[in-house]
């Protein structure tokens, strides 16, 4: 690093920084010291199931915005240009599904651990399977987004790594253990809001800086940083609008459809209205979230034209050199690279913290409870918060392997995504859309989705062939346009050769690796299931199928329909006695209350259960 390029803090920003850490750590006091004091896993880990939709809104983006996207996304469109802010037309499907189709199932069953629905839709063994592969994937997710801003300031300001990784986990660890889900879904909404603050304040310096918004677009369209519609369908293309806009909506669908952290605020809304009311209220902060982070890498591409400082910064990282270009930019505004450093930190904690909640409920749930059915509610919140610890810790532990997956954050988060999300997401599809699928056709749909995604996955970071040329720098628009195109046109096509066979395979667009993961699980989870004996619509449990042929054949003539396809119909009452006996042992959650009859029970349950999703009942 070269020292003259080391960045430094004035007081005001440090002062900024701990008054972030300070507010996250008033806000998990006050819920620990207020309500039920957290002295239940009803409230300790869904909130008393008394959100309203704003809060959980703003707490599920910030479930999934961490520092990877505030630095990686400003780091992607430097480089490569717009392309990636198609991912844009993915979160309309991403959304309306989840909260069509994930949300009404899922809520309805009354859980707490997503993964509970495996259970009562397949086997035990298939729960545990999924729950093991969720906490293999969010530990990594969850060390990559503590080492990224702390690397990142490292690389630029020499602030100290581990200190602020430590600091980072402490505070988090520390909020998420004493005020439970309650305070993370607060200090999500807080840091949400600080995390859109920090992005702001660098945009309107940066364009203030460049000489307005004609010169920051004139620069841009230059460096031909604005992509224009990539139609190519070639799947080892790294970013297409097909990879991003299509093979985006899987992502989508694996994180806000069945992520247990996601899942935990739909089901710790105060009814099933509201949770469908605040999956529909992330889209605008999502598009807002994506268009500043990609107009800041349009201003910085404008104010320092490509130029590539890793020689001076001492490290290749893209995402090292925004950071640079941000201290850079805010030099000498003192507050504002402090407010920066509160953006990055918010986007990290707000997502650990997440992550830390969701580890520990499906750890109590999926994993303990069921063997001590009679532990009591004090011993296991407070197992609950050693659990939330040992985790943080564990984190911290992954932080450093991440590092060494890749050079871009995002590419990577967005990997771990494809290659474990995927797979999960192919499990719940098979158990919601597909009645004959069973629990042997799940586990080897599982684990044949997570065998392939890894030889993939692997693959691509062993023979580097995920990664794309960088367009030019501006200096290279001498020439005029078309002819800059053609120079870099040719230039592409003698460097990156058609890989073939193998190399091919290994060179698929890491953006598809959700969608080709989930079909792998459903392909061979049905194949599977067929050969050992599809399960009988009669032995699905109610409520756990999602009537999508009759969804989607919802044009077609009722008699037509009923001979399709068996239409159950999904809304209806599973009364106290009817409901899985593992709901009953598993969580104490789920347990009718004792002061409500069974029909009172019921009907507080299932409020919307006389209005079955399908529009008439129909019998096989
Ligand atoms: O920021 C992160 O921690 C992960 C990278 C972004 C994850 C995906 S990308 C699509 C969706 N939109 C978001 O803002 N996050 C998720
Ligand atoms: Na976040």
């Amino acid at each position: 690093m070269d020292p003259s390029y080391q960045k430094h803090f004035a007081v005001a920003d440090y002062v900024i920084f701990a008054v972030l850490l300070a507010a996250s750590m008033g806000i998990g006091l006050y819920h620990a010291l207020s309500g039920g004091r957290q002295r239940t896993t009803q409230e300790f880990l869904m909130a008393d199931r008394s959100m309203r939709c704003l809060p959980v809104s703003l707490s599920l983006i910030a479930s999934f915005q961490s520092a990877v996207a505030i630095i990686g996304v400003p780091a992607e469109i430097y480089t490569h240009g717009t392309q990636y802010w198609f991912i844009g037309c993915a979160y309309i499907l991403g959304l309306l599904i989840p909260a069509h189709v994930f949300i009404p199932v899922l809520y309805r069953l009354r859980l707490s651990s997503t993964y509970q629905y495996l259970e009562m839709r397949f086997s035990k063994a298939v729960r545990i399977c999924g729950t093991l592969t969720f906490i293999f994937q969010t530990v990594i997710y969850m060390g990559l987004c503590v080492y990224t801003p702390a690397f990142a300031l490292n690389a630029v300001t020499g602030f100290e790594l581990w200190g602020a990784v430590l600091a980072t986990g402490l505070v988090c660890t520390l909020y998420t253990t004493m005020g439970g889900l309650k305070a993370v879904i607060w200090t999500d909404v807080f840091q949400t809001v600080v995390m859109f603050a920090g992005q702001l304040a660098v945009i309107v310096v940066g364009v203030q800086q460049t000489g307005g918004v004609s010169e920051v677009w004139r620069k841009v369209r230059e460096g031909n940083r604005i992509s224009a519609l990539d139609l190519n369908p070639d799947p080892t293309e790294r970013h297409t609008f097909w990879t991003l806009g299509v093979g985006g909506i899987f992502l989508m669908l694996s994180l806000y459809g069945v992520n247990q952290a996601q899942v935990q605020r739909y089901l710790s809304a105060r009814t099933e209205k509201e949770a469908v009311r605040s999956c529909y209220m992330v889209f605008p902060s999502l598009q807002l979230a994506l268009a500043l982070s990609c107009v800041m890498g349009l201003v910085m591409f404008a104010r320092y034209c490509g130029e590539d400082h890793s020689d001076k910064l001492g490290t290749s990282s893209k995402d090292a050199m925004v950071v640079y270009f941000v201290m850079d930019m805010l030099q000498g505004l003192p507050g504002l690279p402090g407010l920066f450093i509160a953006c990055l930190f918010s986007a990290a904690l707000s997502t650990i913290s997440s992550a830390f909640n969701s580890l520990a409920t499906v750890t109590m749930e999926d994993l303990i409870k069921p063997h001590f059915p009679t532990m009591t509610e004090a011993r296991a919140t407070l197992l609950s918060k050693v659990l939330a610890m040992s985790y943080g810790l564990l984190c911290l532990a992954m932080a450093y392997l991440t590092h060494l997956m890749g050079d871009s954050v995002l590419q990577v988060a967005l990997k771990i995504f494809g290659m474990v999300g995927g797979p999960i997401l192919g499990l719940f599809c098979l158990g919601m859309f597909f009645p004959w699928a069973n629990s042997t056709g799940a586990l080897a749909g599982l684990g044949a989705g997570l065998a392939l995604a890894f030889w993939v996955g692997i693959g691509s970071i062993v023979t580097r062939s995920s990664s794309t040329r960088p367009l030019p720098p501006c200096r290279a628009v001498l020439l005029s346009d078309n002819m800059t195109t053609a120079i870099h046109a040719a230039l592409l096509n003698v460097t990156l050769s058609r890989p073939s066979g193998l190399k091919r395979f290994y060179s698929l667009s890491y953006m598809w690796y959700s969608a080709f993961n989930c079909f792998t699980v459903i392909l061979i989870g049905l194949i599977i299931s067929f050969l050992t004996g599809p399960m009988k619509e009669e032995d699905v449990t109610p409520g756990t199928v999602y009537p999508l042929l009759g969804k989607l054949l919802c044009f077609l003539p009722e008699h037509l329909k009923k001979k399709l396809c068996c239409v159950t119909p999904l809304g209806h009452t599973l009364s106290a006695q009817q409901r899985p006996s593992q709901n009953k042992e598993s969580n104490g959650l789920a347990f009718p209350r004792e002061d409500r009859t069974s029909q009172e029970e019921t009907d507080t349950l299932f409020p919307e259960a006389h209005t079955p999703l399908v529009e008439h009942e129909t019998t096989v």
